[in-house]
């Protein structure tokens, strides 16, 4: 089946602000939380049928980061859902033909045959998401320009079933292990981080 180019963007929170949940010497959570977004982008990067990676931040640090690193970036003035909408919406401009992903961006461990394999079984045809690991949250949601309404957010999991998206089973353990505590990184670590979060995570006392 032929597939639309995937435009993946991803809402980074300002790294001195995410990852709040995450039990480490605060001085080292901007950094970790960075690391985190790091790999994620350099794995969606890599991604077969990924067209773009666009990072979707109100950090004027991680926005000038992402562009010296040749990504595009969008601006963050309503939230993460909304602007991820704004986003999709931008990103319509330069990629008509394809497919809007909104990928977390705390998957240390994402490999890109995973999120291939996601967009494979997702398609284009509908709205479409990846629970996260604990069965609750979400990583990644799809759906065409016109139906493009993340709701990340508390039980993000049934909200999105509940809107009518399809849930795309399969294994996918990289991008459904998404880090908000230290139990789920001891699991990232366990499957395999990349290269910004093993040196961020050798930081740790
Ligand atoms: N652009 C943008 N991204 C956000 C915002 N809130 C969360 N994110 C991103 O959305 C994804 C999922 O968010 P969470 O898992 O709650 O991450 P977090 O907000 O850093 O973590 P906590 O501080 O523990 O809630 C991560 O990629 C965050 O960086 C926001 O207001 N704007
Ligand atoms: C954004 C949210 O992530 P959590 O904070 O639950 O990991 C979600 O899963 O929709």
């Amino acid at each position: 089946m032929k597939r639309p180019p995937f435009v993946v963007l991803v809402p980074v929170k300002s790294p001195a602000l995410g990852k709040s949940r995450l039990q480490v010497p605060d001085h080292l959570r901007p950094g970790l939380a960075a690391a985190f977004a790091r790999d994620t982008v350099a794995a969606a990067r890599r991604t077969p049928g990924v067209a773009e990676v666009v990072v979707v931040t109100a950090d004027p640090e991680v926005t000038a980061h992402a562009r010296r690193h040749g990504l595009a970036t969008e601006p963050d003035a309503h939230g993460l859902n909304g602007s991820l909408v704004a986003a999709a919406r931008s990103t319509r401009l330069r990629h008509p033909d394809g497919l809007p992903v909104a990928l977390c961006a705390d998957l240390p461990c994402l490999r890109p045959a995973d999120l291939a394999a996601a967009l494979d079984e997702g398609g284009a045809d509908g709205s479409w998401f990846v629970a996260d690991a604990d069965g609750h949250g979400t990583t990644t949601y799809a759906a065409p320009y016109d139906a493009f309404a993340p709701q990340f957010g508390v039980e993000s999991r049934a909200v999105h079933l509940a809107a009518g998206a399809l849930e795309v089973t399969g294994d996918l353990a990289t991008l459904r292990r998404d880090v908000d505590d230290e139990h789920a990184l001891a699991a990232a670590l366990r499957l395999g981080v990349g290269a910004f979060t093993a040196d961020a995570v050798a930081l740790l006392p």
